[in-house]
């Protein structure tokens, strides 16, 4: 575990739009959050579209993949939409508009600021959720590279990460799913966790094929872990194979930041950045989380 200091979050995490009177990400290149959000809210769902929600760093993309090639039924990666939809990023609503269907759609965002419609077509949920620690490991080097904070230091981030911002945190995420899911008993959600796709990929790919209703041979779902493996997606990443990274990404990397969505793939990072405090701290703070939250999560450290 390693040393680190500083106290207080950086600013440029810590805007906000104050009218609006719950927590959402706020995406680079989008000039009015609240607009793009109530947008979104009111988005037209269709009957066949799927969801993959996640807090930021659990996992996002490699379900997007995994999901595409269920529904496409191939692991050609020419044959996947031109583009992953994630709901907040600027453009993404248009993206959405013009996505042949089955779409699968993509939200960090919290339930509250998703499209409504979801409820009444009982829209198929994709939940995916990762150790909050190596989830903040994951979005602290995310940050650095994209939001022009070179300087964060690792507990500024952690302060974030713990709720000392007007960013939504992992567990206010997670308690929105878990409400969610009390008040609409029987809406369609899989949890995956990324630890279990890490593990056994090709039993989650069997599941995820059940929960989607398509077809999934041994051989298949074999075929889908390989072409989704890290070491695939991260090679064609950096080779610039088409539409990796996504058309977000590049507005991303215009507006002067380097988006890389595949880092280490690993579990366990958490150990090479907290101190032994630092873990102490952060283990309270998920302790105190899960039982003021009500929350029934198991995550899997190593
Ligand atoms: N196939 C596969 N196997 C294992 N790990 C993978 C895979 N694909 C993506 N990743 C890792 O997932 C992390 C990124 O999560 P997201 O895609 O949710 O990021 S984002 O919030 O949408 O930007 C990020 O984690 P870190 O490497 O720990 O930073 C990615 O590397």
């Amino acid at each position: 575990m390693s040393a680190d200091s500083g106290e207080d979050p950086p600013s440029e995490v810590e805007q906000l739009p104050e009218a609006y009177g719950w927590k959402i990400f706020m995406f680079p290149g989008i000039k009015d959050h609240v607009a793009h959000v109530e947008a979104t809210r009111k988005l037209s769902i269709r009957d066949d579209d799927v969801l993959v929600a996640a807090y930021p760093k659990c996992g996002t993309h490699w379900l997007w993949e995994v999901t595409q090639m269920l529904l496409r039924q191939t692991t050609d990666y020419e044959k996947r939409t031109k583009e992953q939809v994630m709901l907040e990023s600027p453009g993404g609503l248009e993206r959405a508009e013009q996505e042949p269907s089955p779409r699968i759609l993509n939200s960090h965002n919290p339930f509250v600021h998703l499209p409504q419609e979801i409820i009444s077509k009982k829209t198929k949920i994709i939940h995916v959720i990762r150790n909050p620690k190596d989830a903040a490991v994951s979005n602290y080097w995310h940050l650095k590279n994209i939001h022009n904070v070179q300087d964060l230091q690792f507990q500024q981030h952690l302060n974030v990460m713990m709720g000392k911002s007007q960013l939504p945190t992992q567990f206010d995420y997670l308690q929105q799913m878990s409400e969610f899911e009390r008040t609409h008993p029987g809406h369609p959600i899989k949890h995956v966790y990324y630890e279990d796709m890490k593990k056994e990929p090709i039993k989650i790919i069997k599941e995820l094929a059940q929960f989607l209703n398509v077809p999934a041979s041994d051989e298949f779902c074999q075929d889908v872990a390989n072409a989704c493996s890290f070491e695939k997606l991260k090679k064609l990443e950096e080779a610039g194979a088409k539409n990796f990274p996504t058309e977000f990404a590049h507005v991303l990397n215009e507006l002067g930041g380097k988006m890389h969505f595949y880092r280490k793939g690993i579990i366990g990072d958490w150990k090479n950045m907290f101190t032994v405090a630092q873990n102490e701290i952060f283990d309270a703070y998920i302790d105190s989380c899960i039982k003021n939250k009500g929350l029934n999560y198991t995550f899997i450290y190593e």
